[in-house]
């Protein structure tokens, strides 16, 4: 059977690749794997969102929602080390590996968790930003919970920031968070991807 890099515990054979990324001016070491989005390169869109990131105006934490291998989440913690951040997914390999490579890049800021869609975050947290290169192949349903469920989490003035391609659905993702949200700004467009930004009243 296929799997999907989305899988809770996938059981395909590992292969582990690791490579160094300069990311916001610092040299990062991370580990991919089979089984997790993502295995041999940081994603163009990822890259885009690391680079197009602006740190809150708020005080607050950070929570990157289908975290993968970690890029998002570790590259804003090494820079925002001053903040929190949670990072979260579904796919127990692609949290064993954003462990490793918090570790391997001494990024100690973070909390690194297995969790469906926000299960393991508390009713009581509340987040500055919450960063996501959404999951586009578990279908616009999950999209859109990550999207609803990062509205109810956001502190007022906090920010969504997402990635997501033409071709994958950003004008209708650009529609759902002006819905959501009553604003939605495109911070910018590049060979097909959208940097969405929208923010909590
Ligand atoms: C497009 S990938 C981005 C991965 C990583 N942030 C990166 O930049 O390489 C989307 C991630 O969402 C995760 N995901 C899928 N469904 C999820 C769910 N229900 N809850 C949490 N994460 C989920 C996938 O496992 C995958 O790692």
């Amino acid at each position: 059977m296929s799997e999907h890099y989305f899988s809770n515990n996938p059981q395909s054979k590992t292969s582990p690749r690791t490579w160094m990324y300069e990311l916001r001016g610092r040299t990062f070491r991370f580990t991919s794997d089979i089984g997790v989005f993502s295995k041999n390169d940081i994603d163009f869109g990822s890259r885009l969102l690391i680079e197009q990131f602006q740190e809150p105006q708020i005080n607050g934490d950070i929570l990157d929602i289908g975290c993968g291998y970690g890029p998002i989440g570790l590259s804003l913690a090494a820079e925002f080390n001053e903040r929190e951040v949670s990072m979260i997914d579904v796919n127990e390999r692609a949290v064993e590996l954003a462990k490793k490579n918090a570790s391997a890049n001494n990024v100690t800021n973070v909390t690194i968790q297995t969790s469906d869609l926000y299960s393991a975050i508390d009713d009581e947290s509340r987040f500055a930003a919450v960063v996501t290169n959404p999951p586009i192949r578990a279908g616009k349903k999950v999209v859109h919970q990550i999207f609803e469920g990062a509205k109810e989490l956001l502190l007022p003035n906090g920010e969504l920031w997402v990635v997501i391609q033409k071709k994958q659905g950003a004008p209708s993702a650009k529609d759902k968070l002006d819905d959501l949200f009553g604003n939605v700004e495109i911070v910018k467009k590049d060979k097909g991807y959208f940097i969405l930004k929208a923010q909590s009243v």
